[in-house]
């Protein structure tokens, strides 16, 4: 079959079977190149198509979600990139309060009673009072893609001044391949310009499903309180042109302020944490869903990208408000990082459902005795899978026997 993440790697297929069975040319070689070069053909005008495009690139097929305790001017900015998409707005906080969102985007939004009214008693798992309420969007979104974004992150500009679609990388991201099994030292060889370097086996050169696209910030990194505090001042100007994979068996710290992610191969394993008010914890939501996100792409075979596209974050929130969040956290994850490196999942866990769910007993049996929260955040595990299946009904990824998930 061959679409955008398998049509560009049959031409890696034809080399292969050119070059290491000539034996079986006469018949494969008609019917590889035949299907190879329909699949480069079609592949090609896919790539070509998501740069060109006068009709923006999955507009029918991808949600926009922002959590936001403020008005949503930030929206100005982006109107070129974001207009065309629907905005899925999660307000925190104050229920009662007014969000204003500019004329001329087409959106949902939902407050804390809309979440009480549609999860019911299953609320409970969706965080009130932190950014990681962001999650309940991607759990009632109806599309394929997700991108979520702060409301304190701009568009950037690049070296050359020109202005970031960051948008539009996030989908190149999705729509290639990734490559966890063997690193690529000439980054993401599926983008224009680069490729695969010599040494690169050509069996692997398929790539596999990607399913997080992970982007950057210029201005105020996304640093942890005590980083904060003694680099005030720091801001990150630099802008590196590089995608990578995070290669199989490799954990990273996965930030939800500029995030995309295939929500019909990964979306479930997309549960920010339990946050914010009434927990002893903050700002480990999105690692919490990264390091699961992860441990779960692995086992399945799906791909996390890191890298472009940059957005400008504009904010630094209080580093002494952070520490106060940040604290347990930062001496819990010297015992979560070697739990989730541990991490073992059975071979029966082929969607991510039950590979979520297994990691949801593992974190009850192993981290419970680290602190009760953690057996808090098992049982609203669990509960995030029930709400997330009551709302999308259908299957879920399905890991085939060479490791792919389709
Ligand atoms: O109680 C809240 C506070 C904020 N939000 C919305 O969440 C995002 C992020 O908020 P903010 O930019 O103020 O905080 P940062 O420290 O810069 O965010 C970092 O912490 C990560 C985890 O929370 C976050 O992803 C990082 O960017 C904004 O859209 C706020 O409006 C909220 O919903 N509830
Ligand atoms: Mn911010």
């Amino acid at each position: 079959m061959c679409n955008n993440n398998t049509g560009a790697c049959s031409r890696y297929k034809f080399i292969y079977y050119l070059v290491f069975f000539p034996a079986e040319l006469s018949d494969r070689f008609l019917v590889v190149s035949s299907s190879s070069i329909s699949c480069i053909e079609q592949n090609l005008r896919a790539m070509a198509a998501i740069s060109k495009s006068a009709t923006p690139v999955l507009k029918d097929e991808l949600d926009i979600v922002i959590p936001t305790i403020r008005n949503l001017d930030f929206l100005d900015m982006w109107r070129p990139f974001f207009e065309p998409y629907h905005l899925i707005i999660v307000q925190d906080g104050d229920p009662s309060k007014v969000i204003k969102v500019p004329d001329g985007f087409d959106y949902e939004l939902y407050n804390r009673n809309d979440v009480n009214k549609i999860l019911g008693p299953k609320a409970s798992c969706i965080s009130f009072k932190d950014s990681a309420c962001r999650c309940f969007g991607f759990m009632v979104s109806k599309k394929k893609y997700i991108f979520t974004i702060d409301d304190d992150c701009f568009v950037a500009k690049d070296p050359s001044g020109k202005e970031i679609n960051a948008l539009e990388q996030h989908i190149k991201n999705l729509l290639t391949p990734s490559t966890p099994f063997f690193f690529n030292t000439l980054y993401d060889p599926y983008r224009e310009g680069t490729d695969f370097v010599r040494g690169y086996p050509f069996s692997l050169r398929e790539g596999v499903p990607t399913a997080v696209s992970h982007g950057l910030w210029l201005n105020v990194p996304d640093y942890d309180a005590p980083t904060q505090l003694v680099k005030p001042l720091e801001r990150n100007n630099r802008f590196v042109d590089a995608v990578m994979t995070i290669p199989k068996g490799t954990l990273f710290p996965m930030c939800g302020m500029n995030l995309a992610f295939n929500r019909d191969l990964i979306g479930p394993a997309m549960y920010f944490g339990l946050m914010g008010d009434g927990q002893p914890i903050g700002r480990y939501d999105d690692m919490w869903a990264g390091w699961c996100t992860k441990v779960i792409c692995d086992h399945l075979g799906l791909g996390v990208k890191t890298g472009l596209p940059y957005i400008w974050h504009s904010k630094a929130s209080n580093p002494f408000v952070n520490l106060k969040k940040e604290y347990k956290g930062i001496y819990w994850q010297e015992e979560l990082i070697p739990f989730f490196q541990s991490v073992a999942l059975p071979k029966d866990c082929t969607t991510v459902q039950k590979c979520y769910l297994e990691i949801s007993k593992q974190v009850k049996a192993k981290l419970g005795k680290v602190d009760d929260y953690f057996n808090k955040l098992a049982d609203a595990m669990a509960t995030w899978i029930e709400a997330w299946d009551e709302l999308n009904p259908s299957k879920g990824t399905v890991a085939l026997s060479n490791g792919i998930a389709k």
